[in-house]
């Protein structure tokens, strides 16, 4: 009988882990996740090293539009990297096991921090599409009903049964970026905010972007708290941001809704500063990934 695809244990996970420390000359340090339309992250890495999701034993494929699927390993401003571009999302069918499987992965080939980008619906009414919100803190809806990745039995290889998450966005790293937004001319455009996780497809609905509001979320999506959860489990750095590719209806007098290929056009925008936000956050923060630790 074929396993379920949640259904995996560390010999899995080393085994991926092995075959791509097989496929590269050095390991990287950092995990870049490029969100929905931020694949072209991927194009900045230099003296790059790609492998499809389907060539690695375990790994999970991507099936949205805007994902590409694959692994890029090279260095970023000196660092080794590894960019993911596509990941996977809970309305693609995955659970949220099965979506943080390739941080585990990482975390065994000896990633040690983790850099989340995603594309998101601004709900705090200051926002524009356009804009960027460094993610200081997130609210797991997921996780409200049940379905948290670190659920089952906790493998002490990686973290903790109980961890902290209040703290779990790096606050050096939020300080940095606040820095390196206005050097790249994001100034006005730069926010820091909450970023919650539904498990879309669709998108909300009046009553639940009102809602969501009245909870103090800032932009809502369908990704990147599975994979923080995991990163933080298992002793990660992490820094995340979003990028605002729409503003949530409030209203229900519009005839405006959103669709996923205006999100894709409107990252599309601004890809320049925002591939050179990140570079600079690369290279600001490369002492922390620079260590044998
Ligand atoms: O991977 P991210 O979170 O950037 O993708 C979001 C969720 C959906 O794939 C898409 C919705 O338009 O953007
Ligand atoms: O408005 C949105 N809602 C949920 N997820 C999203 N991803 C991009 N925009 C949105």
């Amino acid at each position: 009988m074929s396993k379920a695809r949640d259904e995996f244990n560390l010999e899995d996970l080393r085994e991926a882990a092995d075959y791509l420390a097989n496929r590269i000359s050095s390991k990287p340090k950092l995990l870049i996740i490029c969100g929905t339309g931020l694949g072209s992250l991927a194009d900045l890495v230099e003296n790059p090293v790609s492998i499809n999701y389907e060539e690695i034993p375990h790994f999970p494929v991507s099936t949205v539009q805007g994902h590409h699927g694959r692994l890029v390993f090279g260095t970023l401003s000196h660092v080794n990297v590894v960019c993911m571009q596509g990941r996977f999302h809970y309305f693609e069918g995955y659970s949220v096991r099965e979506i943080t499987k390739p941080i585990r992965i990482m975390k065994l080939l000896g990633v040690e921090g983790l850099f989340i980008t995603n594309s998101a619906g601004g709900l705090n009414p200051q926002y524009k599409v356009g804009d960027v919100m460094i993610l200081k803190d997130h609210f797991n809806f997921l996780s409200f009903g049940g379905e948290n990745p670190l659920r089952g039995p906790n493998d002490d290889n990686f973290g903790d049964r109980f961890i902290p998450t209040n703290k779990a966005y790096n606050k050096k790293l939020i300080s940095i970026a606040r820095d390196i937004a206005k050097q790249v001319g994001l100034k006005s455009n730069c926010h820091e905010g909450v970023y919650a996780i539904v498990s879309g497809p669709n998108y909300e609905t009046v009553a639940e972007s009102r809602a969501l509001l009245m909870l103090g979320v800032d932009a809502v999506g369908m990704s990147t708290v599975p994979e923080v959860i995991v990163a933080k489990h298992c002793g990660m750095t992490v820094f995340g941001f979003s990028f605002i590719t729409n503003l949530c209806i409030t209203s229900y007098d519009t005839d405006h809704e959103p669709n996923h290929g205006n999100i894709l056009d409107s990252v599309e925008s601004r890809s320049v500063q925002i591939q050179n936000f990140v570079i600079k956050m690369v290279e600001a923060s490369k002492d922390l990934w620079k260590s044998d630790r």
